[in-house]
């Protein structure tokens, strides 16, 4: 997104890479916006539950065949984003989205490569062939989502009418941009612009994320069957559709998905910020303006926090009352003002996407004399390796 940012639009915008009150001002309305469409609120978990919905019935049509993870979850979780975007969803054989999905991998697996910091220390080599294939790549990529949002964006405008009560957040934002025109209240910093790089950053920061953690997800429980056995039990307890109101009484699935986000720990080094004013810590002068990189999750793998952080233990968040314990060192989301802004979106999907999968099939290995690796792959996000995984419809 940086890349894409800095080199294609007339300096930062979105609301990952910028600061100050342009920052405020776009996040708090995407907050908004996402409030007004249901997030935190039984309209999203209907929107959640739909899709979830639908993932089970696509995997309980694959009959136990080993297959990959990837596909159906990012379709899923990508379908909730792109309703509550653009009010559009995917069909889970969609060649469109699969190719979209690939582009998101690939954009995320080149931002890291060392050379890189090359192309940003001297912007000519981006211009010398040989030296300038990545780049390339990445513009290709820049141009097609680019073309993606464009095409969107054009689509909604043509559509819009003030008048009508927004359906998603594209129309939400034109609506802003329309009441401020129109009402002599100021445009602030509300333009097409920093809509399409907003929508930009929205998808790819609700999409990349959550699938990413999913995909560590079913990974630890398809390589922890004693751990998935417990959850399943608890779930077992249950009628067959689990619902965000089940949440509270399931305190075991609670803390698979707490040791889930702790050992997949997939943003290690967080985002790049900047200090916003002259400041003293621990005798360390930060004069404003320097860059950091607040690297709090490593709090998730201390072990004066967390007792044996390379084991998976979900059973570490759970009291001898059979409570939830509260994990402060635990901070997938970040802390702060810059604190995720998708945080209980996320945690709302990736309840009911565990919860129901869990409570419909077991995922096994398709060998268990060699089970998948748990090697981590760094990319924007920390990804596992590509696996296979036999989705066996369970016979409750
Ligand atoms: C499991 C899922 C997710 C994880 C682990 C996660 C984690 C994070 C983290 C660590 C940050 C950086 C905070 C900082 O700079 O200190 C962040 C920022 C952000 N996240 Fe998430 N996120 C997830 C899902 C989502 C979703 C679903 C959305 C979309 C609605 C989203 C939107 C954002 C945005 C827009 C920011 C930038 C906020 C800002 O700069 O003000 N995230 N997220």
């Amino acid at each position: 997104m940086f890349f894409l940012d800095i080199q294609f639009l007339d300096g930062f915008n979105g609301v990952v890479q910028i600061d100050g009150d342009k920052w405020r001002e776009q996040r708090r309305f995407s907050l908004h916006v996402l409030r007004d469409f249901g997030v935190g609120r039984a309209l999203m978990e209907d929107k959640i539950m739909h899709e979830v919905d639908i993932l089970i019935k696509h995997l309980t049509t694959l009959d136990s065949q080993p297959t990959g993870m990837t596909q159906p979850i990012a379709v899923c979780v990508g379908n909730i984003i792109n309703n509550m975007l653009f009010g559009k969803t995917f069909e889970h054989t969609d060649e469109k989205f699969l190719k979209m999905q690939k582009m998101l991998d690939k954009q995320s697996q080149i931002v890291l490569n060392p050379i890189m910091g090359l192309y940003i220390l001297a912007p000519w080599t981006t211009q010398v062939p040989g030296i300038n294939w990545y780049w390339n790549e990445l513009i290709e990529i820049r141009d097609t989502l680019w073309g993606i949002l464009a095409e969107q964006i054009l689509e909604h405008k043509k559509n819009f009418s003030p008048f009508v009560e927004p359906t998603d957040f594209t129309y939400a934002y034109l609506n802003e941009i329309y009441d401020r025109k129109h009402n002599d209240k100021g445009m602030g910093f509300f333009d097409e612009k920093q809509l399409q790089m907003l929508l930009l950053d929205l998808f790819f920061a609700g999409m990349e994320t959550t699938v990413t953690t999913a995909k560590w997800g079913i990974l630890q429980i398809m390589t922890h069957p004693e751990a998935a056995k417990k959850a399943q039990d608890e779930l077992d307890a249950l009628p067959e559709r689990i619902v965000l109101a089940d949440k509270s009484r399931l305190t075991y699935v609670n803390a698979l998905i707490n040791e889930i986000q702790r050992t997949a720990n997939i943003l290690p080094i967080n985002l790049l910020r900047a200090v916003a004013e002259d400041i003293e810590i621990d005798g360390y002068h930060f004069p404003a303006g320097s860059m950091v990189l607040p690297q709090i999750s490593i709090t998730m793998n201390d072990p004066e926090n967390f007792e044996e952080p390379e084991k998976f233990l979900p059973e570490r968040f759970i009291d001898e009352n059979n409570n939830l314990k509260k994990a402060e060192a635990l901070v997938p989301f970040s802390l702060g003002k810059r604190q995720c802004l998708g945080e209980s979106l996320a945690r709302a999907e990736l309840f009911l996407i565990f919860a129901n999968l869990l409570r419909n099939f077991d995922f096994v290995c398709p060998d268990t004399a060699n089970p998948p690796s748990l090697q981590r792959v760094y990319g924007l996000t920390v990804s596992p390796k590509p696996y296979l995984c036999i989705v066996k419809k369970r016979v409750i």
